[in-house]
């Protein structure tokens, strides 16, 4: 990912200058000629590193330093000043700057200090994650899940939460979209002030500008008093625009202005009002495809589409079933009063097995049906639902086993069993269940090893 940097300098041509040679180098600049401005965008993206004058007006180049260090203590501020003395570059770094560059300074060394900033707080970054993931101790423990593409959405949740950017949430339904604009919340500096969710598809058009922006008495019929709406009671904290996807049109163009300047107006009112509010957006839709069909508008889509985190649907986590799947079953067994411990390892291979298009709610609800049913302490297949017991309906990566025997003699086994214990260990009825012969399922039976005494018995 290209490693962006914020040039800060009250010159605005040696700032653009700046901000030109490094994004020559493949950086990603942006230039601005104020700490106060500077700290407005560090609060509405991410950046890896301050590229800072001393001499600011107003609010200076230290200031800004010590402001950084204290609220993104990750990240590295490189200072350029025109005055430097040993002792100030002694001072500065004592404060946190990582270092000092003279003015007036060769590009070369200015590329030279940032490649080194940026190395080291890297190397800072992964050492602090090896360590809390030594201790456990991530502070996501409500997001479960240890494959890649899970660790990479945690991994871009822990690289936002922190900012005031605005975050868009793309996957399929049930893949955990709300679950992770929690944790974007619950860990950013704003977690003791209001979350507030907005489902814009559940709303009718109607009364969806009202929801949002509020109105006053005698707005329209109806309107019996001032009501605010979800933008001003999330200010100071998140809002959530869940099905961001079927917003009406009618309501994005007012939509866009609260996004860009954080102003509105309730309906009926003469004023605007101004909030500050963190904006976190989700849907399933492809966004690019309803921009091009003329259903989304483009400028919204691109303010809204700041940082986005594609959340994997679960088949392409398959690996995390049974950690999620256990993770359920204590929670579930403890709120329903029931004691069931485990699975059995064929109830695990048909969940890793199936699609999930409902993806980890319907893994949840899944494994509460379970749960519900389980006649002893181990989930068993008569526990899941039917459409788990077809063979396995991968697709994608894993559409191929990694040893074809083993995997069809697991199948078989899967349904000689399955249908030994429909038919209460009868095994001329299992055999019609199964459209064989009792003469092949008897074969079957020896290849495959099935103790009949403990299957039925189970
Ligand atoms: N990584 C996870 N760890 C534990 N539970 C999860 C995880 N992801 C999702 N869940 C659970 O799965 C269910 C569905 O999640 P959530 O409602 O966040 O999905 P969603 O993508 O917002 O769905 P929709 O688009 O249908 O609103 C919730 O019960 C949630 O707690």
């Amino acid at each position: 990912m290209t490693q962006s940097i914020l040039v800060v300098d009250d010159e605005e041509r040696l700032a653009d200058v700046l901000a030109a040679a490094l994004e020559d180098l493949g950086y990603r600049a942006t230039a601005v000629t104020s700490a106060q401005a500077a700290l407005a965008e560090l609060e509405q993206a991410h950046f890896d590193l301050v590229l800072t004058d001393l001499r600011l007006p107003v609010m200076g180049g230290r200031a800004l330093l010590r402001e950084a260090r204290s609220r993104w203590p990750g990240k590295p501020v490189v200072v350029l000043t025109a005055f430097a003395t040993v002792r100030d570059a002694v001072e500065l770094v004592k404060e946190g700057a990582f270092d000092y560059i003279a003015k007036p300074f060769e590009m070369e060394d200015v590329a030279a200090t940032i490649r080194r900033a940026l190395r080291l707080a890297e190397v800072v970054r992964d050492n602090e994650r090896l360590r809390s993931e030594l201790e456990g101790r991530y502070s996501f423990d409500t997001l479960i899940g240890n494959s890649p593409p899970f660790r990479r959405v945690i991994e871009q949740v822990t690289e936002v939460c922190e900012t005031r950017a605005t975050v868009m949430l793309n996957g399929e339904s049930g893949t955990g979209k709300e679950l992770v604009a929690h944790a974007v919340h619950f860990n950013s500096p704003r977690r003791n002030r209001p979350f507030v969710a907005v489902n814009c598809a559940a709303i009718p058009e109607a009364l969806l500008e009202s929801e949002l922006f509020g109105h006053v008495k005698g707005a329209f019929t109806g309107a019996l008093s001032d009501r605010i709406g979800r933008f001003a009671a999330a200010d100071g904290g998140t809002l959530f625009l869940d099905e961001i996807g079927d917003m009406p049109m009618a309501i994005q163009a007012k939509l866009l202005r609260a996004v860009q300047e954080r102003s509105f107006e309730a309906i009926g009112a003469n004023r605007s009002q101004t909030v500050d509010v963190r904006l976190i957006a989700a849907t399933h839709k492809d966004m690019r495809q309803a921009v091009a069909d003329g259903r989304f508008r483009e400028d919204l889509f691109y303010r809204l589409n700041v940082f986005p985190i594609q959340l994997p649907a679960l088949r392409e986590r398959a690996e995390d079933i049974p950690l999620l799947a256990g993770h359920f079953l204590t929670e579930l067994s403890d709120s329903i009063g029931k004691r069931v411990t485990g699975f059995s390892p064929a109830a695990l291979a048909a969940m890793a097995g199936h699609d999930w298009p409902g993806n980890i709610r319907e893994l949840h609800n899944c494994v509460e049906r379970a749960v519900i049913v389980a006649k002893s302490p181990t989930i068993d297949m008569p526990d899941l639902p039917r459409d788990l017991f077809g063979a396995p309906r991968r697709n994608g990566r894993d559409a191929l086993p990694r040893d074809l025997d083993a995997e069809l003699e697991r199948i078989e086994r899967d349904f000689i069993l399955e249908a030994l214990r429909r038919s209460d260990g009868v095994q001329v009825k299992a055999a019609r269940l199964l459209g064989i012969a009792e003469r092949s399922l008897w074969h079957r039976i020896r290849k495959l090893g099935i103790k009949l005494g403990r299957t039925v018995a189970e």
